[in-house]
C-alpha cells in the first residue's frame, strides 16, 4: 500500500500549500456538521459525498497541471496562462455545482426549522 502513502502525503501537502485547499477543509468540515444538525437521509449524503469530492478531486487535478506547468514553463506564456486559468475553471465549475446541491437539499430544512 505504498500507493496509498504517497496519496496522503499529497493531499496533506495540498492543504498545507494552497490556501484554497485550506477553504475546502473548513468547508468540508462546516458541511458535515450541518448535514448531521439537519438530519440528512441516505441519499441526501450521497449527493453531499459527491459534490465535497468533487471539489477536493478538482482541486487536487488544478494544483497538480499548476505544478507541472511551473516546471514546464517558469517564464510567463501565453499557454501556460491558459493551462492554469482552465484548470482553476473546473474548480470553479464545480464548486459552484456543489454550492447548488448544498442549497438544494439544506435550505428547505434551514427554512423550516426557522419557521417550527
Ligand atoms: N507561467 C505563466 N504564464 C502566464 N500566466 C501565468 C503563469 N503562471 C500563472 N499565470 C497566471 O496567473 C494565474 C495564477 O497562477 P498561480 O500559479 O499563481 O495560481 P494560484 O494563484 O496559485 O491559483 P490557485 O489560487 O487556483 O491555486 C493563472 O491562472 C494564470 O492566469
Amino acid at each position: 500500500m505504498f500507493g496509498l502513502k504517497h496519496a496522503i502525503n499529497g493531499i496533506i501537502d495540498l492543504i498545507k500549500q494552497e490556501r484554497n485547499a485550506k477553504f475546502h477543509t473548513v468547508s468540508t468540515v462546516v458541511v458535515i456538521y450541518v448535514g448531521f444538525r439537519l438530519g440528512f437521509t441516505g441519499s441526501e449524503w450521497i449527493w453531499i459525498s459527491l459534490a465535497v469530492a468533487g471539489v477536493w478531486v478538482a482541486e487536487l487535478f488544478n494544483s497538480a497541471l499548476e505544478r507541472i506547468t511551473d516546471l514546464v514553463s517558469p517564464e510567463q506564456n501565453e499557454l501556460a496562462k491558459k493551462a492554469k486559468d482552465y484548470a482553476a475553471g473546473a474548480v470553479l465549475m464545480m464548486a459552484i455545482w456543489a454550492i447548488i446541491v448544498f442549497l438544494i437539499i439544506a435550505l428547505p430544512r434551514l427554512l423550516l426549522n426557522l419557521m417550527l
